[in-house]
């Protein structure tokens, strides 16, 4: 479980987190809903302690985020980091050659699932393809937690359903995700836990399941009642 407790962050005089506590369980799916410069990607440099926090405390399984904690954790950025002229399998094996935890067989495996070659090249692929070579190169490291910041922006509808598709497949095992997004609509089914963000505070933490069936309600319901009120 990924926990994060009080954490606080300034911007110079500007406090973007004022105390953001929530949790993340393996085996599920926790998504960060807030509109634009609410603090979502704050959270997740915070957790790969790509920024330091000026107070609170982040707990991965238990323990305290160390340099070993990197082990577990993976970070999917919103665009893809590999040089462009680089062939797929030559991502792979740069991969291969930097992370310790590289799997190469689930690698292969996303690559079918995506319905990509390895022989093509990065710079020539379409930005739906893009996004699905992006998400590959995380998802094929044996770690326990992915951080995904908004994996289905810019993308069309086809290449948004393939992408959510993934999250139900067997190549997610029962790791857990973090994820952003402003496509509720393409991820609801998927999802098991919503963390709604307003300027720098959790505004309610909720099971979509359980309020699917104790009060009928839709992500979008309850959205529309806490940012409406
Ligand atoms: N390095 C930085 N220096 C100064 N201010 C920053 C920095 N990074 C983020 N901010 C500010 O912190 C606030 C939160 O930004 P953040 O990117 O976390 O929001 P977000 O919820 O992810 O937004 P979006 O949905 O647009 O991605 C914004 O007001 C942003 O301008």
């Amino acid at each position: 479980m990924i926990e994060v407790k009080n954490v606080t962050k300034k911007f110079g005089r500007k406090e973007v987190l004022k105390g953001v506590s929530f949790t993340a369980e393996k085996g599920q799916i926790t998504c960060l809903i807030g509109i634009n410069g609410v603090g979502k990607t704050t959270i997740m440099q915070a957790i790969m302690s790509l920024i330091p926090i000026n107070s609170g405390e982040i707990f991965i399984d238990g323990s305290k985020l160390t340099k070993d904690s990197y082990e577990k954790i993976t970070f999917i950025p919103d665009t893809i980091t590999m040089p462009p002229q680089m062939r797929i399998a030559d991502a792979f094996a740069f991969m291969a050659d930097f992370y310790q935890s590289w799997n190469q067989k689930r690698a292969e495996e996303l690559l079918e699932f995506f319905k990509l070659e390895e022989t093509e090249r990065i710079s020539e692929l379409s930005k739906g393809n893009t996004a699905k070579v992006n998400m590959l190169l995380g998802l094929a490291l044996d770690v326990d937690y992915f951080l995904m910041d908004e994996p289905f922006s810019g993308i069309d509808i086809f290449s948004r359903e393939e992408i959510a598709n993934v999250f139900t497949s067997h190549l997610i095992e029962d790791r857990g995700v973090i994820i952003t997004t402003h496509e509720i609509n393409d991820i609801e089914h998927l999802i098991d836990k919503v963390v709604l963000i307003d300027n720098g505070v959790v505004l309610k933490e909720f099971y979509v399941e359980e309020v699917r069936e104790n009060e009928g309600k839709s992500v979008i319901d309850v959205l529309r009642e806490v940012y409406e009120s």
